[in-house]
């Protein structure tokens, strides 16, 4: 049966970097993994405003179809293939495409709320906590979503005030007590890399 691996931490934590490093070292062995994300998982809003859509709090658990997440680990878990959704973050809904996304003996999810929405929690084998301070995430955040997801520096610092930091604590902070691994330095940590690495091939012997 696939091992299914969650990674969580804040926006902007390294959690996309970390998983792409574990993706390169399984492939340098052959190992076939899957990734997917939380991210594509946000609600479909195209029946609303953009305006609308600008507003809404994109950093609380609701604001995802975990419903759908769950149903397709699920199904990956059963050695079957999914539709993979696709999310734009620049019109902040979903994209038509899917992609038929394959089975794998390990499955990456990673995403801000993997690990405080409690109906996912029993799908994971092993639960990651990226740990970065938050002043670290958002230098990282102002940049990135400047750069790729169309946004200005006064949006960014704006959403940041007003739900990105409070959600944090509300529900992503304590969603670390729940994890088997908390990793500092972000995603260029190699020694946590290679622990998990050993520990992954362990279980799949
Ligand atoms: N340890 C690190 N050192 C330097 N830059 C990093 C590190 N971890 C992540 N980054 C960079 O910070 C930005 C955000 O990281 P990312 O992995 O996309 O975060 P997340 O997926 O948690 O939102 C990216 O540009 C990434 O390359
Ligand atoms: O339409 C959207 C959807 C999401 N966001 C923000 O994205 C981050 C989660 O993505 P990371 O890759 O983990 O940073 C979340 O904090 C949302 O605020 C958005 O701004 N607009």
């Amino acid at each position: 049966m696939p091992l299914i691996i969650a990674i969580a931490g804040a926006s902007g934590s390294g959690k996309s970097l970390f998983t792409e490093n574990l993706l390169k070292e399984f492939a340098q062995e052959g190992k076939s993994v899957q990734v997917l994300r939380e991210d594509h998982y946000y609600r479909a809003q195209d029946h609303l405003p953009m305006e609308e859509r600008e507003k809404n709090n994109y950093d609380h658990p609701r604001a995802f179809e975990h419903e759908l997440l769950l149903e397709h680990l699920e199904t990956l878990k059963r050695g079957e293939a999914i539709d993979y959704p696709s999310y734009c973050y620049k019109t902040h809904t979903r994209m038509k495409e899917t992609q038929r996304l394959e089975s794998a003996p390990v499955i990456i999810v990673e995403g801000i709320m993997l690990l405080a929405s409690p109906e996912l929690q029993p799908m994971y084998n092993v639960k990651i906590f990226v740990d970065t301070p938050l002043d670290i995430c958002l230098l990282r955040r102002i940049m990135r979503d400047i750069a790729e997801r169309g946004r200005t520096l006064e949006s960014v610092a704006k959403q940041y005030e007003e739900t990105v930091k409070p959600m944090y604590h509300q529900f992503i902070a304590p969603s670390r007590f729940t994890a088997d691994v908390i990793i500092t330095q972000g995603g260029e940590n190699h020694i946590a890399l290679d622990v998990l690495k050993s520990h992954i091939k362990q279980r799949l012997l």
